[in-house]
């Protein structure tokens, strides 16, 4: 059920945007918890908003490429309850943008995020308001990665517990020469509860992501590159001599993928999505149902008539 619900999830198109806006969140299936797994999300919701401070900010901007600011800068971009609720929705705005082909995730004021807000921590520390908040950051976070758009952690400053986290929820992550990624949460005396440790195994391997959890370790830009956890590192800091800021050399990085028809770029990242998620004969077919979207749509019949060559 849950695949066949992924499937779903992979091969909406924006013809069905309209219709799949108006069901109800959970039957929208990038979650991974719902009322079947007795998860409430208005009651937790309601929970995490009286933990305020900062925003999520999401500027979708003409090129296709929106721009996700965690922003928080007194408590260094660390997650509010209301914070986490304003992911969910910005998820919610970016699932529903048929224009939309790329992503990048940054924190505001020259640093990434320092996870979860202690504050709100300290208070809902009993274990069912963890275990609660941890399912909505999993549903909000899959929802993430499972977005029909190429997307990019740029990471400047730190990314600590949850916001090493959050790095993992992006396609791709780039950091800034100077920068740390590092899951703390042995030192918290926990594991990664927003899906971290389950995407860190993917990306790195189980031997590295054994080392990195165990031992807590800072992820500089080399270390990041060499274990595959980093795609690219930029150059200096956002306002350094002769370097472009930080934001355009991400752009500009990620535009390379992002270039095309945004029917073509949502279906290039919908077949490896399905590739990465799904076992192999329910990737192939929904390869091939993907495939039915974009096969005589106006991009390939443009394609067709231009006798392009691939020179
Ligand atoms: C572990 C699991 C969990 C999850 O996955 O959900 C988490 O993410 S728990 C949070 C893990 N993060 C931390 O424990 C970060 C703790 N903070 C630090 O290590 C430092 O503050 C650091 C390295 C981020 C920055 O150090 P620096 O010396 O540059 O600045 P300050 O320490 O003076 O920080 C400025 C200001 O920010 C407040 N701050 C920083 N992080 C948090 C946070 N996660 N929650 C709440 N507040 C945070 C810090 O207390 C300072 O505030 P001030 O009022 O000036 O004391």
């Amino acid at each position: 059920m849950v695949l066949c619900a992924l499937r779903q999830q992979v091969l909406r198109c924006s013809s069905h945007c309209r219709t799949w806006a108006r069901l109800p969140q959970r039957q929208r299936s990038g979650c991974v918890y719902s009322s079947i797994h007795g998860f409430n999300q208005d009651e937790i919701k309601e929970k995490l908003q009286a933990f305020h401070g900062g925003s999520i900010d999401l500027l979708k901007q003409d090129s296709g490429i929106a721009v996700l600011t965690i922003n928080n800068p007194s408590r260094m971009n660390a997650f509010s309850g209301s914070m986490m609720v304003d992911l969910e929705e910005r998820v919610s705005q970016l699932e529903n943008w048929p224009e939309g082909k790329g992503l990048i995730v940054q924190g505001a004021a020259e640093t990434f995020c320092s996870g979860s807000d202690l504050n709100a921590v300290r208070a809902i520390s009993n274990q069912q308001d963890g275990m609660k908040m941890c399912m909505f950051m999993q549903n909000s976070l899959t929802r993430l990665l499972r977005l029909p758009l190429i997307s990019v952690a740029l990471v400047e400053g730190r990314a600590l517990g949850g916001g090493a986290e959050l790095t993992t929820a992006c396609d791709f992550r780039l950091m800034a020469a100077g920068s740390v990624i590092q899951f703390v949460h042995k030192h918290m005396g926990l594991v990664p509860g927003w899906g971290g440790a389950a995407r860190l195994v993917h990306l790195v391997g189980s031997q590295n992501a054994l080392k990195l959890l165990g031992g807590a370790v800072k992820v500089d830009p080399e270390l990041g590159v060499n274990i595959g956890l980093v795609d690219g590192v930029l150059e200096g800091h956002q306002n350094a001599e002769g370097a472009a800021p930080l934001l355009q050399q991400a752009e500009n990085w990620l535009s390379r993928y992002t270039k095309g028809p945004a029917p073509v770029i949502q279906a290039v990242k919908k077949v490896v999505l399905s590739g990465r998620e799904l076992p192999l004969s329910e990737a192939l077919r929904t390869e091939k149902d993907i495939f039915g979207t974009v096969w005589g749509a106006p991009a390939n019949l443009e394609a067709l008539a231009s006798k392009s060559k691939h020179k």
